[in-house]
């Protein structure tokens, strides 16, 4: 495995691995890796011949306040996760040479990244999308792997990739989670042991509502009153947003069916986390 900080190091070996006419599955992440990412990284592992892992904490995703700073770091733990699940190349860029200088140009997806986590954290997508933009034209992917726990990120990036016509097959994979229910996140390291605890009120609100539905509730504001009582009753838990969205536009609705996902972002003390579910079952 090879890592490379180099942005022209990366683009002569990506040129080379397509000349000799590999595939290349990229698996974009922030680091401090977890079973998720693994679980990323495992689907990259067969579908490309090439496995890029990039590790980046990109500063132009964090707003005023955020985290950026305190963000969770652990390059060496990285690689060797990185190394277990297959990775051949690890593209872990600094900030000034993905950001010289003078730096000047954004990527901006209008319209689905208006609502939800985009309300509440105004230029993220922006950030987002524009790094991803980069990391797609340095690293020429045919195969790019996300977690759908950042499902409005997923749905952002297959909007940008559609709408700029980049040649690249972008994949979501399923929520990884802890045996109790909790997603994995980056972030569960700033959990205190109360916190953590409190934290399940995300996933437990998911299956609540995945209840109801089953029992045959299709009204989503019923729905969703009830599973922001459940995220109420816990001290250390406060609801940004519980929403009911059509799973592909994002855009809001009142009844529930086969497209439904439930959304749910909430502080946890001070730390922010996320978690959906679909509503229905129809398998
Ligand atoms: N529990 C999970 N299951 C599956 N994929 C995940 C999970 N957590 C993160 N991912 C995916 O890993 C990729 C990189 O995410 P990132 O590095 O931000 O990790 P994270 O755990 O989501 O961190 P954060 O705490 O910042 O949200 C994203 O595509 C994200 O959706
Ligand atoms: C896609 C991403 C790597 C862009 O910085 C980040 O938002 C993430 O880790 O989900
Ligand atoms: N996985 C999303 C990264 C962020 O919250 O900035």
């Amino acid at each position: 495995m090879e890592i490379v900080e180099s942005i022209e190091l990366l683009q002569q070996r990506m040129m080379s691995a397509r000349a000799a006419g590999k595939t290349i599955a990229f698996v974009p992440t922030m680091g401090f890796l977890h079973a998720g990412h693994c679980s990323l990284l495992e689907e990259g592992r067969r579908r490309g011949d090439l496995l890029v892992l990039s590790i980046f904490v990109n500063p132009t995703q964090f707003g005023q306040g955020e985290d950026f700073e305190d963000y969770p770091r652990d390059l060496q733990k990285d690689c060797t996760l990185a190394q277990e699940a297959g990775v051949d190349l690890i593209f872990a860029p600094s900030a000034v040479a993905m950001y010289p200088h003078g730096y000047a140009t954004e990527v901006n997806v209008a319209g689905i990244t208006a609502g939800l986590c985009g309300a509440s954290r105004p230029s993220h997508f922006r950030g987002v999308c524009t790094v991803v933009t980069k990391l797609f034209n340095i690293v020429q992917p045919h195969v790019a792997v996300f977690g759908t726990k950042d499902f409005q990120q997923l749905a952002v990036v297959k909007r940008m990739t559609r709408d700029l016509n980049l040649p690249i097959e972008i994949i979501g994979m399923p929520i990884y989670r802890e045996a109790d229910g909790l997603a994995l996140s980056s972030r569960n390291v700033y959990l205190d042991p109360e916190q953590r605890q409190q934290a399940l009120a995300l996933s437990q609100g998911i299956t609540l509502a995945q209840e109801l539905v089953k029992q045959g509730q299709t009204d989503a504001a019923t729905v969703i009153a009830a599973v922001s009582c459940h995220l109420g009753a816990q001290s250390q838990v406060r609801s940004d947003y519980v929403a009911i969205c059509h799973q592909s536009t994002l855009e809001p609705q009142q009844q529930i069916d086969g497209d439904s996902v439930l959304l749910v972002a909430a502080l946890v003390g001070r730390t922010r986390l996320i978690d959906n579910g679909y509503l229905m079952d129809l398998s």
